[in-house]
């Protein structure tokens, strides 16, 4: 099975037709794993979304912030930004459809190697650590208590994870991981307002550039860090290559690392957000 990871499309719908197109063109029964923000900030999040769903078995998603800033958004947890574009989302007939079918989607999936996740992983949790904890974030999500466990979500604290975490702090410290995170300390403390590529903050580095983390032993694929770039190492696929910016919306295959790219125009200028 052909299978390559999609980074963040933020509603760039006619750029992922295209990238589908190109990914077809070179395997006809390809499948994709999106690495997360399917919506927001780009011209069309409502076709992106209705275009990634009816793909059906042939696509899986980890979901990324602007995932839950649209589902909390929508439950009126949350006020829309001004660079918003989920209106359309908001106000469609399959609304409901749409967003109950987002909130029942992962936020880490492991494939033959790879651990895919939105935004990063802490430098103590092992692969499996990670899928289990995000379990645990994925079960209340699908559960009835999903829409206060919405209301709890937002915050940068506690910055660093502590097994004997519970309830909110426990549920709040994995989201902001999994879909948040850039820079951390080696002990795993997390500084979630950084947005470049370097930070000057003493002690913090890259997420995976902490020396010993837990999942060297595993190819890390993500996106959410639009200015790093698409990066390629043995043990790391970044796939954020901002296509809401005028760059690039990239797709890698994970049997044998071919990326495949589309130009894309620029929806949002950056430094205006
Ligand atoms: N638990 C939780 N707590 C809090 N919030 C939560 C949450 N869960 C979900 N959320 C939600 O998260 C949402 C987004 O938060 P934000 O903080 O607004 O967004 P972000 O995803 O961190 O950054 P951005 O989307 O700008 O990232 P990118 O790398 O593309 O771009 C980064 C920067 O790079 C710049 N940039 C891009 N391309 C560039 C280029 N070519 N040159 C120079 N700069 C560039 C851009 O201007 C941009 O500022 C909020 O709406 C919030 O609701």
């Amino acid at each position: 099975m052909t299978i390559y990871a999609i980074g963040d499309v933020q509603g760039c719908h006619d750029r992922l037709e295209e990238l589908l197109h190109a990914i077809r063109a070179a395997s006809a029964e390809a499948q994709f794993i999106f690495v997360g923000d399917l919506v927001n900030r780009g011209p069309h999040s409502l076709a992106t979304l209705r275009l990634v769903r009816s793909l059906g078995d042939a696509a899986r998603i980890v979901l990324g912030n602007h995932d839950l800033h649209l589902l909390a958004v929508a439950q009126g947890i949350r006020a829309a930004h001004r660079s918003d574009t989920l209106d359309a989302i908001l106000q469609a007939p399959d609304r409901e459809e749409l967003l109950d079918w987002l909130r029942r989607q992962p936020l880490a999936i492991f494939e033959n190697g790879h651990l895919l996740v939105h935004a990063g992983v802490v430098p103590q949790w092992t692969a499996q650590q990670t899928l289990e904890l995000a379990q645990e974030v994925e079960s209340v999500l699908r559960g009835p208590q999903w829409v206060s466990f919405l209301r709890q979500m937002y915050g940068n604290t506690p910055a660093r994870w502590d097994d004997s975490l519970q309830g909110a702090d426990r549920l709040r410290c994995i989201v902001n991981a999994l879909t948040r995170l850039r820079f951390c300390t080696a002990d795993g403390t997390m500084d979630l307002t950084s947005k470049g590529t370097e930070t000057e903050l003493p002690g913090y580095m890259r997420w995976f550039e902490v020396p010993g983390r837990k999942t060297e032993d595993v190819t890390v694929v993500f996106g959410h860090w639009s200015t790093l770039g698409l990066i390629m190492r043995p043990n790391l696929i970044s796939l954020d290559t901002g296509c809401l910016w005028g760059g690039k919306l990239s797709a890698v295959c994970l049997e044998d690392r071919r990326p495949i790219q589309v130009d894309c125009p620029q929806y949002q200028r950056p430094g205006s957000i």
